[in-house]
């Protein structure tokens, strides 16, 4: 049978307006443009509410869904057809009627240090004042090096390396990929080793969302999937979701492949860094979910339920 399949005459897509979302949408957009040369593909510009409430924390303003709630009201109204995010910042339970389309390939996951006058973690004094509002970073920071102190540091990557150019922290601690997207590795003075920081959950992909009911337009994104790169996040997801992970939980989860073999390393911590477990598994990749099931299971034996249920309190 023939590919009777077209592609349709136009594609927008929406995304957020910081210089790094608008990079990932172009990113996709010419990826799209290329696959598609008949297709008119646009990005739409938007605002989310997680952008303009800079001044509190993210983990105390309801996190992930914040940045993607109003791309999803678009792909609702039909204004634009597919979104792209951080996989960092897609919840771990889809909103209903909508689908991850496509996960694409993984830039580095790693996080990365950047100050203007320390080359690496390890040579900061004690006392330092080290900016990030992760609670992942804060609590993995604490943990190993005490005599810091984590100061609040919120808003886009370009806001963020101007309060440390300021003067106002040490360091900072960022994500790698965003920084090398923007063309500003440069400004990495190191990176972090997954065995110091371990990256957030879905760190450094993109994801294409759509409507569930667009089977076809999902179809058309499949070019774009890396099936690598989701075998991993996926299994860092299903460890998170069973862990009730969100930007209020300290947690990381970290899928590699190596010789055919998806290793999931995860932690749980309080804030302080006091308590923490951390664990891993070996499986095969198609059986990513199910490791990462098992590993949050594994976690919560250890204590991980102890420590959230502390983290639902201090909540309150
Ligand atoms: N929390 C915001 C966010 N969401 C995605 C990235 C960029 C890296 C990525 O795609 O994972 C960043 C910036 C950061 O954490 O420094």
């Amino acid at each position: 049978m023939s590919n009777s399949f077209t592609s349709p005459s136009k594609i927008t897509i929406a995304s957020r307006e910081s210089l790094l979302a608008m990079w990932q949408a172009n990113f996709i957009r010419d990826k799209l443009r290329e696959l598609y040369p008949q297709t008119e593909i646009n990005i739409l510009g938007m605002t989310t509410q997680g952008d303009q409430i800079l001044d509190i924390s993210l983990s105390k303003i309801g996190g992930k869904g914040l940045f993607i709630k109003e791309l999803e009201q678009a792909l609702e109204d039909g204004r634009a057809d597919i979104a792209v995010h951080s996989m960092k910042d897609v919840p771990m339970n889809m909103p209903p009627g909508f689908m991850l389309a496509a996960i694409t390939e993984r830039e580095d996951p790693r996080d990365a240090f950047v100050s203007n006058k320390y080359t690496h973690l390890d040579e900061l004094p004690a006392g330092s004042i080290i900016g990030t509002s992760s609670l992942r970073r804060e609590s993995q920071l604490r943990a190993r090096y005490p005599y810091f102190q984590v100061q609040p540091l919120r808003g886009n990557v370009q806001t963020r390396l101007r309060k440390l150019d300021e003067g106002q922290f040490a360091a900072i601690i960022l994500a790698a990929a965003g920084l090398k997207r923007l063309e500003l590795a440069y400004r990495i003075s190191s990176l972090i080793e997954p065995e110091i920081s371990l990256p957030a959950v879905g760190q450094g992909a993109l994801g294409i969302e759509c409507r569930n009911d667009q089977a076809d337009l999902a179809l058309l994104m499949q070019p774009l999937h890396h099936a690598e790169t989701a075998y991993c996040v996926e299994a860092e997801r299903a460890m998170s979701r069973v862990l009730g992970g969100s930007c209020q939980v300290p947690l990381g989860g970290f899928a590699e492949i190596a010789d055919d073999v998806l290793t999931l390393r995860g932690f749980v911590a309080n804030p302080d860094g006091t308590n923490m477990v951390n664990d891993e598994l070996s499986g095969k990749p198609e059986d990513g979910v199910s490791l990462g099931q098992r590993l949050a299971e594994s976690l919560r034996k250890q204590g991980a339920d102890e420590i959230l249920a502390t983290l639902v309190q201090s909540h309150d």
